[in-house]
């Protein structure tokens, strides 16, 4: 079996979820589709919620700032109060959703509103999230060791703690110090690294960081953070030079601990 020696210095691993901990299958079959069959009758249930206006809120924001894209989809502003008018607009909603699903962008706009939606699903029992079967041993093994672990996901919080707390493994929510999402800033920018090590109260070397995705990787190595990029089924191919340049492991128990035996 490969094995990478996690640095001496490293007390912090942060831990990606999409192709890191869970199958991109799940997201991509299981809680993508559930957003795009759902989202219209979930606009029109909780339409008048405070939490729904707050989504719709942020997501006319996003497509404001999106309107030079190619094919992007305007959320007019409240005018009327018709039912047509009503309508129109969570037309335009479910849209811009959908359009931006379909480019699979991480905003922080979108991930909120998919993050609300989850929750029924997750709490009625009609999904359970997948884990990596070397994940949850891993994860505790590293604490035992005296490791912190944190996750930072394009996923929402909410949405993560949904993850981790309704999963095929059980609620294995305790097994994480804390949960950071685009709200600190976006993954492929070394800035959100810096922040996330200043909110843990460590150093930037303090941490190594696992992800499947070799942008997110580079910029949290420019940050001064340990990468290791995770291979998994089904997530995407990496350049001959990318194989070279970064440390790669296919499962968490490749990792070894100075500390642990
Ligand atoms: C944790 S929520 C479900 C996955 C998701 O929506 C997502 O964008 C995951 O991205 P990641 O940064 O974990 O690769
Ligand atoms: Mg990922």
């Amino acid at each position: 079996m490969v094995v990478l020696s996690v640095p001496a210095e490293v007390t912090v691993i942060l831990l990606d979820i999409e192709g890191t901990t869970t199958p991109i299958a799940f997201v991509k079959d299981i809680l993508f589709p559930y957003i795009e069959k759902n989202v219209k009758e979930y606009l029109q249930t909780h339409w008048e919620e405070e939490e729904c206006q707050q989504d719709v809120s942020l997501l006319r924001k996003q497509a404001e700032e999106d309107a030079h894209l190619d094919g992007a989809v305007p959320i007019p502003a409240a005018s009327g109060s018709g039912v047509d008018d009503l309508q129109q607009m969570i037309q335009a909603v479910v849209d811009n959703v959908c359009w931006q699903m379909s480019l699979d962008r991480k905003t922080t706009a979108l991930k909120q509103l998919q993050g609300h939606m989850w929750r029924t699903a997750f709490t009625a029992g009609l999904m359970k999230a997948e884990f990596f079967a070397d994940v949850v041993p891993a994860v505790r093994k590293w604490r035992e060791a005296g490791m912190k672990v944190y996750v930072y996901s394009s996923g929402s919080v909410e949405a993560q703690k949904l993850l981790f707390g309704h999963s095929t493994e059980g609620d294995i929510l305790e097994l994480v110090d804390g949960h950071f999402d685009t709200k600190i800033g976006r993954k492929v920018e070394s800035e959100s690294y810096r922040k996330i090590a200043d909110s843990i109260g460590c150093s930037t070397n303090n941490i190594l960081f696992l992800t499947d995705v070799t942008r997110e990787a580079s910029a949290a190595e420019e940050a001064d953070v340990h990468v290791a990029v995770v291979v998994r089924p089904g997530n995407a191919g990496l350049t001959d030079d990318e194989k070279t340049y970064y440390s790669l492991i296919t499962s968490f128990s490749e990792l070894y601990l100075p500390s642990s035996t």
